[in-house]
């Protein structure tokens, strides 16, 4: 907490979704805990198996939980219902600003300074973190979920970001609450940052040096990638926005055939 601050700047609370995220939990509270501006982490055990729940609590964070997995929206948005009860609780005159990040941010969380500063100086209703190349590799993916994430938004809005699933993002209360109900599970991107376009809020990119763990290539990580894609494609069907040229690039069709006219195959 920064001393001599006045009690009507909002400041900012972090908010933390996590499931089974015990080995990383505790440093991503710690570091999150002292940027400057934030006097809160909360942190919703998403259903874990695991001892997030305690990491969390041991660290210093206000934990929540919900009793079996929601996804990662409900847990947002139970975070932000959380922040929201300690806000009306301490009588405040203006809400606190809420910065969501990744349990697995580890000591990187404490880059976030970056993320909320534009919100704090009133220049954005919500920033997006770009994350610098992952010290643990490029990952497994093929770029199926990315790709259909950023031309869905794309297509609703016309914007084109560059890392459209970020979930390290700083948000007005009022955005929030103007973009709830959140799209669900991993759709939450993607629909935050359509549904608030599409208001007239503004939306900024900011380069932040945060790590996370780099989903890998085994079963479990295309499974987590099949998953992420039904949210998105679901969070963009709901919005009118289901982009066609991603979904054709799935199907086993010659590239040459998707949707680039009489070009032949080298795409000439
Ligand atoms: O059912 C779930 C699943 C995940 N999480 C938490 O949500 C966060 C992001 O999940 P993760 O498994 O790390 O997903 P990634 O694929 O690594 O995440 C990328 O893609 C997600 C959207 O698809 C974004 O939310 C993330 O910010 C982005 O880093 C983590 O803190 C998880 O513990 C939950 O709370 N509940
Ligand atoms: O690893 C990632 O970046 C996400 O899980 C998305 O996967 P993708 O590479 O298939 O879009």
């Amino acid at each position: 907490m920064s001393p001599g601050m006045p009690t009507h700047v909002p400041r900012v609370a972090v908010v933390i979704p996590a499931r089974d995220e015990a080995a990383r939990v505790a440093s991503t509270v710690r570091a999150a805990a002292k940027v400057p501006g934030v006097d809160l982490v909360v942190v919703v055990d998403d259903g874990s198996g695991d001892a997030t729940a305690q990491r969390a609590q041991e660290a210093g964070a206000v934990v929540v939980g919900h009793r079996r997995s929601r996804g990662k929206a409900a847990a947002m948005t139970t975070g932000a219902k959380t922040v929201a009860a300690i806000d009306s609780r301490e009588d405040r005159t203006a809400p606190r600003h809420l910065l969501f990040l990744d349990a697995d941010l580890e000591e990187s969380a404490a880059e976030a300074e970056r993320l909320l500063r534009p919100v704090l100086d009133g220049a954005a209703d919500m920033t997006i973190a770009t994350m610098p190349a992952q010290s643990g590799g490029a990952g497994g993916g093929h770029g199926f979920v990315v790709r259909l994430a950023r031309s869905g938004i794309s297509q609703a809005t016309g914007w084109e970001a560059t890392q459209p699933l970020c979930g390290q993002r700083c948000l007005t209360r009022s955005a929030f609450d103007l973009a709830s109900p959140l799209a669900f599970g991993f759709g939450v991107e993607v629909g935050l940052t359509i549904d608030l376009l599409r208001k007239g809020f503004r939306v900024v990119e900011v380069p932040v040096a945060f790590q996370h763990r780099v989903t890998g290539s085994d079963w479990r990580g295309q499974i987590h990638r099949g998953k992420q894609w039904l949210h998105v494609a679901g969070a963009l069907l709901r919005r009118g926005s289901l982009p066609v040229r991603p979904l054709l690039s799935l199907l086993p069709i010659p590239a040459a055939r998707v949707g680039r006219g009489n070009r032949n195959r080298a795409g000439r």
